[in-house]
């Protein structure tokens, strides 16, 4: 199993940022629902990360494999959208997202070098969204260094 793998379930997941906005400028017709002109839209990635529809029925496990074939064919075979977007889509694109990937493996990297760690018994999975999506009561880690 490759590092993005388990990168990207994460994000999945749980997104950081579960929501993004766009403001609608004029009238637009997307799919055949008209959108009118000065209406705020939320898009709820979380929401579409967690579609059964599209995830199957194990939508909540915890299972890399799902981008085992990239991130194009994570999702439901049966549909041809991406239901992936933990770093937004379109023109407003995430302009860091290569940048945290990269950090995120080089940073594992470098820690499982030196530690091992694992979860402590004392963690409670309190997953709640203020500005970005966190661990309600911290995420506390067990720490072995390797000899
Ligand atoms: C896991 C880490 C990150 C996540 C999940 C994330 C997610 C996002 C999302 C969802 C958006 C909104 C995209 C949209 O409106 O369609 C965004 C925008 C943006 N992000 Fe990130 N981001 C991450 C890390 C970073 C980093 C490390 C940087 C800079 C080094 C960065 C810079 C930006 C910038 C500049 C925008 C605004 C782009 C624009 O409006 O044109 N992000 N990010």
């Amino acid at each position: 199993m490759q590092v993005p793998m388990i990168l990207n379930e994460v994000l999945r997941l749980y997104p950081p940022l579960s929501s993004v906005f766009r403001h609608c400028e004029r009238e637009t017709n997307i799919g055949g629902i008209s959108i009118p002109a000065g209406v705020e839209i939320f898009l709820l990635m979380l929401s579409l990360h967690h579609d059964p529809e599209y995830w199957g029925d194990d939508v909540e496990e915890f299972n890399p494999e799902r981008f085992s074939e990239g991130v194009a064919k994570s999702s439901n075979k049966d549909h041809d959208q991406i239901a992936f977007y933990p770093f937004g889509w379109g023109p407003r694109i995430c302009l860091g997202q290569n940048f945290a990937m990269i950090e995120a493996k080089m940073g594992l990297a470098m820690i499982l070098q030196h530690f091992s760690f694992k979860l402590s018994p004392t963690y409670t999975h309190a997953p709640c969204s203020v500005i970005t999506l966190r661990p309600q009561h911290g995420a506390p880690i067990i720490v072995h260094q390797l000899l």
